[in-house]
């Protein structure tokens, strides 16, 4: 099952892995044109219906695999109004190849005649609204009609992920959905064909650019409103929380505090201006301090409890009582790693994100190859229903709660210098304030590497600073 937002990153990272959209278009009309003929007689009259987009397109790659039954296109509006450039490219096509196509201008030149078979391909997963003409007039026509009705992707006018009609929706016979069933399709009135249409497994588990599209906004444009962090750290260090806090910051965060000990909040709030500090007493974190902090944490988005904050007893007890009895997002990284599997009853969303050392703390065993770390990494975010971001040449992401597993490959050798970690914290810590915790980690995973590419092509070796600021330049390429 996958929702229309879901399908449309997948889309994009199976373009981003070599297979564009015009290809699937491809397959999508080769499947339509299938069901066609399963359901169609050798002399039957076959009409296919078109809207400007996608899902029109579709149809006109479904023509050219129906020559047999010699079939008529109708356009809903004018060819020059053809939304997308594939959808054109296809019926650029039908035109030089003499098929028999008309436009249909209004809703008074929409004659079905008396088709044995309708192909519906006027709106597909594009649908704003209520039909307007002569789309909603030509719903109408092919409900009115006795023919088979076999529509792509979706019945024009239902909402794919709700079923939800705004006004008319064809009333299908057949529907050809692609790639994976979608949610409103579900119902025992309709017949549905999942076709495969060459959507390469990968694109579901590679964090590719198409990823970015949860963000809210198209892969190439700019960074939206984000949420408020938390940073918790220092003590033993002092430049771990103030890069994390950066990193965050960077990613878009609009708010970001750091709560550190008194003796490193200085040196903190000296690296950035635009952070704000809340000293706690004294040299490290201890058992004294979780009340406040709790109380800090509750009103941020998100808390990101670890860089720096070192591993003497004191500072992890504090760090396990803060996790029991926190009950909103927070990241956790570095030494307080190790508390997780004694503090996991409780009701925060916890995003773990260990190196391969620190995943042994956590009680899991990481194989060599990535693709056996899928396994350990999803077995280990389900044991301690936590999501899990593992470090590594490919981070490996699962969300505990639903299995999902994920694989980042950007990222480059020069990353292995110290502190690229607490950049990797604050970036997952500002995207967990606007998406679910396994979107945060991946995508988080992803500008990050990304980031670092990018400032290794441009130096010999790379400091976390470097990373930092390529951190928005990389969210707006
Ligand atoms: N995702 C995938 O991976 C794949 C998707 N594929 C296919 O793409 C389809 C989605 O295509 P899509 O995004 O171009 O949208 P689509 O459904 O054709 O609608 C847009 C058109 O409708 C119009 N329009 C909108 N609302 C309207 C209204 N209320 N009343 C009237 N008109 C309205 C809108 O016009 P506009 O509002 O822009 O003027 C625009 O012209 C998908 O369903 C599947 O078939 C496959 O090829 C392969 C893989
Ligand atoms: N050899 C590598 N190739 C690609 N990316 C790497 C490599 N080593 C580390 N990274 C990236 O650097 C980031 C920090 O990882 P790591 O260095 O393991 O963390 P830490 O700073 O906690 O030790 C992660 O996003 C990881 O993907
Ligand atoms: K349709």
């Amino acid at each position: 099952m996958i929702t229309i937002e879901e399908m449309a990153v997948v889309d994009a990272n199976a373009a981003a892995l070599g297979v564009p959209r015009k290809q699937l278009m491809e397959s999508s009309g080769r499947a339509v044109a299938r069901v066609v003929r399963e359901h169609a007689e050798p002399d039957d009259d076959v009409v296919i219906v078109a809207g400007r987009g996608n899902n029109g397109g579709d149809s006109f790659v479904a023509t050219r695999f129906l020559d047999a039954y010699d079939p008529t296109v109708l356009l809903l509006g004018r060819a020059k109004t053809i939304s997308t450039e594939i959808s054109w490219e296809n019926w650029v096509a039908l035109n030089r190849g003499e098929y028999d196509i008309r436009e249909a201008r209004d809703s008074r030149d929409l004659d079905l005649g008396t088709p044995d078979l309708i192909v519906d391909g006027i709106l597909g997963t594009g649908v704003r609204g209520a039909p307007r003409e002569p789309a909603h007039t030509a719903i109408e026509r092919i409900n009115e009609s006795d023919g088979t009705v076999v529509s792509v992707d979706v019945p024009s006018g239902m909402d794919a992920n709700s079923g939800t009609v705004a006004s008319v929706a064809v009333d299908a016979d057949h529907t050809v959905t692609f790639h994976d069933m979608k949610p409103g399709l579900e119902s025992p009135e309709q017949s549905v064909t999942v076709a495969d249409i060459g959507i390469p497994a990968m694109a579901d588990t590679l964090v590719e650019r198409g990823d970015l599209l949860r963000l809210g906004r198209a892969p190439n444009s700019h960074k939206g409103d984000n949420g408020t962090v938390l940073v918790i750290g220092g003590g033993p260090y002092t430049g771990a929380p103030a890069l994390t806090a950066q990193a965050a910051l960077a990613a878009g965060a609009d708010i970001v505090r750091v709560a550190c000990p008194t003796a490193v909040a200085e040196t903190v709030q000296s690296f950035n201006e635009g952070l704000i500090t809340t000293p706690l007493t004294g040299d490290r974190l201890d058992s004294d301090h979780v009340t406040s902090l709790l109380e800090a944490a509750a009103e941020v988005d998100v808390a990101v409890l670890g860089p720096g904050l070192g591993a003497h007893d004191e500072s992890l007890a504090a760090a396990q009582s803060f996790i029991s009895s926190f009950d909103g997002t927070c990241v956790v990284d570095a030494d307080p790693l190790g508390v997780v599997p004694d503090a996991a009853d409780t009701d925060a969303s916890l995003v773990c994100t260990p190196h391969a050392g620190e995943f042994r703390r956590m009680g899991g065993d990481p194989s060599d190859s990535w693709r056996d770390r899928m396994d350990d990494v999803r077995t280990l975010a389900t044991d301690l229903g936590v999501t899990v971001l593992l470090k590594g040449r490919y981070d490996v992401i699962a969300d505990g709660s639903t299995g999902r597993t994920r694989v980042n490959r950007s990222g480059t050798p020069e990353m292995t210098v110290g502190g690229t970690g607490d950049v990797l914290a604050g970036i997952v810590g500002a995207f967990a304030s606007v998406l679910d915790p396994i979107h945060a980690a991946a995508i988080g995973a992803y500008i990050n590497g990304r980031a670092g590419e990018r400032a290794s092509n441009e130096r010999a070796s790379i400091s976390p600073l470097d990373l930092i600021e390529n951190v928005p330049v990389v969210l707006d390429a």
